[in-house]
Parts: C-alpha cells; sequence; structure tokens
C-alpha cells in the first residue's frame, strides 16, 4: 500500500516522506511548490504538482496508486498572515481541506493523518500545560481555520467508514539528525529558524514580540518539539488507524515551554555568535504561553519522544541553516531526479 502525503515538498512534509520510506512504505507526494520545493522531496517518493483543493488531480493519484492512508500537511501555517489575509486561510486551510476529505472517503480510503495545532487552545486561564479536553480558544483565523477542519473529520468519521488522527503540533522546530531535510522555507517567520538565519548574519536582527506577557520574563512562552519525534508520531498514528483505531485528537509537545529570550540564548550557546535583537510589540494573534500535556499521544500511540533538548533542537536548526548558506553560495543547476544539483 501506499500513503500519499499532501505538502510533502514543505518542511514537516520532507520530513515525513524520508520517514516513510525508511520505513519501507511507498509514497506519493502531492504539492503546489507554494512554501515548499521540488528538490526537497525524496527522489523514490512518486511527485505530483497540484492543489489538494483539485479533484481532478486527486482523481488522477487516486487511479494510479494504491492509496490506503492519507497524511495531510499541505495548508498556510503562519499565524500574522492569517491575521491579514484571513479569507486566504479559511479557503487553503478549511475549503480545500473539505476537498480533500470528500475525495478521499469517495474512493473508500479509510485512514487520514491530519496537521492541526496549538493554536486551537489560544491563551488558557492557566499556565499549567494544555490537555486535548481545555476550551478551545484559537486567537487567530490561522488557529480558526486548522479547528474548522478537525470539526469536518469529526463529523466525517461519524457519518462514513472513515478515521482520522489529528495531531495538535506545537512549535516544530530542528532538522532530520541525517541531514537530509530541514526547513528552507522563504521568509519564515518562526522564531528558531529567525534566530538562527540572523546568527549566521543572513538578518540584521531578532525581534522579540512583546515583552509584557504573563510569563517569568515577559517574552511568549512555547513548547519547541522536535521535527523528527513529530514525525515518528505521525508513523505510530499510521499505524493505529491501520489497526482500526477510532478518531484521535492528541498533542504533540514535550510539555516543556521556554520563552523567547531562553530561545535567543540557546542559539547564542549553540552558534558561539551574538546577534542584535529589537524589543518590539506584542505581534497580534499572538497567545503569552502554549505548552503541552502530552499524556495522550503517549498512553495511545506509545509515543517516545527521542530528541527532547532545546539544546538539541537549536544545533540541527543551526546546522541545516548552515548547510542552506554554503548551498546557497553556489550556483544552482538544473533538477535531478527530483533532488537538487549544485555546481561548483
Ligand atoms: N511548523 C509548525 O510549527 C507547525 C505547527 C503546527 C501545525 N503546523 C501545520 O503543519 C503543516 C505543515 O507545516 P510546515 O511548517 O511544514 O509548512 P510548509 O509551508 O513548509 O509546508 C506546507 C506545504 O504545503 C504545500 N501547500 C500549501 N497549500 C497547498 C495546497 N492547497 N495544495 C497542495 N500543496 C499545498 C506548500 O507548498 C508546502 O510544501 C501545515 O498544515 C501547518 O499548519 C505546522
Ligand atoms: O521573530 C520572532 C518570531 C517569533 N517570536 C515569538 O516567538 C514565539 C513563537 O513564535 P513562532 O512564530 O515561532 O510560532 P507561533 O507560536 O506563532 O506559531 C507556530 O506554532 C503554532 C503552534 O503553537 C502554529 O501551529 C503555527 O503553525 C506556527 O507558526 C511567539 O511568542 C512569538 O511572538 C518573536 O518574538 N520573534
Amino acid at each position: 500500500m501506499t500513503v500519499l502525503v499532501t505538502g510533502g515538498a514543505g518542511y514537516i512534509g520532507s520530513h515525513m516522506v524520508w520517514s516513510l520510506l525508511d520505513a519501507g512504505e511507498r509514497v506519493v507526494v502531492l504539492d503546489s511548490l507554494t512554501t515548499g520545493f521540488r528538490w526537497a522531496v525524496a527522489p523514490e517518493a512518486r511527485f505530483y504538482f497540484g492543489d489538494v483543493g483539485d479533484r481532478s488531480v486527486l482523481a488522477r493519484i487516486f487511479a494510479e496508486n494504491e492509496i490506503d492512508a492519507v497524511v495531510h500537511f499541505a495548508g498556510s501555517a503562519v499565524v500574522p498572515e492569517s491575521v491579514a489575509n484571513p479569507l486566504a486561510y479559511y479557503d487553503n486551510n478549511t475549503a480545500r481541506t473539505r476537498a480533500l476529505i470528500a475525495a478521499t472517503i469517495d474512493v473508500g480510503i479509510r485512514h487520514f493523518v491530519f496537521s492541526s495545532t496549538a493554536a486551537v487552545y489560544g491563551t488558557q486561564d492557566t499556565s499549567d500545560p494544555v490537555t486535548e479536553a481545555a476550551t478551545l480558544r484559537p486567537q487567530s483565523p490561522y488557529g480558526r481555520s486548522k479547528l474548522m477542519s478537525e470539526m469536518m473529520l469529526e463529523d466525517a468519521a461519524a457519518a462514513h467508514d472513515f478515521s482520522y488522527v489529528a495531531l495538535r503540533y506545537f512549535n516544530v522546530a530542528g532538522a532530520d539528525p541525517l541531514g537530509r531535510a530541514g526547513q528552507s522555507t522563504l521568509g519564515a517567520t518562526h522564531l528558531i529558524k529567525v534566530a538562527c538565519e540572523t546568527a549566521l548574519g543572513k538578518r540584521r536582527k531578532v525581534d522579540v514580540f512583546g515583552t509584557d506577557y504573563p510569563t517569568a520574563d515577559g517574552t511568549g512562552v512555547r513548547d519547541y518539539i522536535h521535527v523528527s519525534d513529530l514525525v515518528e508520531a505521525h508513523g505510530s498514528a499510521l499505524e493505529y488507524l491501520r489497526g482500526g483505531g477510532e478518531p484521535l485528537v492528541l498533542n504533540c509537545g514535550y510539555g516543556e515551554g521556554f520563552s523567547v529570550l531562553q530561545v535567543l540564548d540557546a542559539v547564542r550557546r549553540v552558534s558561539g555568535r551574538d546577534f542584535r535583537v529589537n524589543y518590539a510589540p506584542r505581534r497580534p494573534g499572538d497567545a503569552a504561553q502554549v505548552v503541552a500535556d502530552p499524556s495522550l499521544a503517549r498512553l495511545k500511540l506509545d509515543w517516545v519522544p527521542t530528541h527532547a533538548s532545546l539544546e538539541h533542537i537549536v544545533q540541527s536548526a543551526f546546522d541545516w541553516e548552515s548547510y542552506l548558506s554554503r548551498k546557497n553560495s553556489f550556483d544552482e543547476g538544473p533538477e535531478e531526479n527530483g533532488r537538487l544539483v549544485v555546481n561548483g
């Protein structure tokens, strides 16, 4: 059987593709290359250029491959962008996910893993780690667009022979320990990537968005999870669904929060470089603190993270960023077998 990975040319999806191939699965990728890169897709995966909302490309993929499961990463993932352009987020994350779910059910595919987000929680009344049972208070169109997709999945699974696992990712960072994949997003807004780029001189400064949050040092607190642990959870979710598992919604984080200032310190330590920091106002749509209670994922999926260290996450992100700097300093040549061939 074959797994369809939507968004497999993106940051997290490209790691998932490698992980599935490592496990001996056949993999098909569907990606519109809006924010992803063709060269990021492992050459052993079959690549389709297209949109998850396009029924004709989906029909072709389902006709040409024996797909038994869909892992759906394709989407837009930048909180402030969603505040500025909400309808684009409801289109790409909600309407097109609806089209994909419908096409999946129509052809009788029963297993679906969905990229949801900690942004569905918003700011909670307590600073304790958040469980899946918490009241959901998404603060941005991004969070709402993903919550609506969770709701569609819940209703679709109740009505059809179809099951899903929605994984609520906390803040994903880091890169493949074997150096095959990493975050290559252009104009990235994610803190660890932005800080690594600044340490390498690709940016002039890092903005700290908000110093007056009700947290220990006044800056935003997040639960940073290594991308390799996250894709492991997806592998376990697939196994669970193939074993007949009922629908599940699970947190993917470590249960430990770090402030923006703590992250910047980690980047200084790892890189051995200092850089300019600019204290800026809060960013619209941001919650003060979001930390996972990951107990349910451990219980249901036997998920045991093996990369849970901020230092380790930052080191792998920095190594990938350094690799990108070296890669970009060469002339980029033609693509061959889906991988970028670098001249020189
Ligand atoms: N990065 C994080 O910290 C984080 C946290 C929580 C949830 N997520 C979710 O995980 C998923 C992957 O995020 P990422 O960080 O890898 O982002 P990314 O932008 O690197 O990857 C998204 C991929 O999907 C593709 N894509 C977007 N819209 C598409 C469409 N309509 N049809 C086909 N392809 C499309 C893009 O070209 C890209 O390759 C997203 O759904 C995101 O919301 C990410
Ligand atoms: O240049 C920056 C970038 C970020 N931050 C701060 O760092 C923290 C993390 O911000 P990120 O932009 O790295 O991540 P978000 O928490 O906004 O959101 C990320 O994680 C969420 C889940 O918590 C979503 O799923 C989303 O896809 C993903 O962008 C926040 O307090 C933010 O204000 C800065 O101070 N400066």
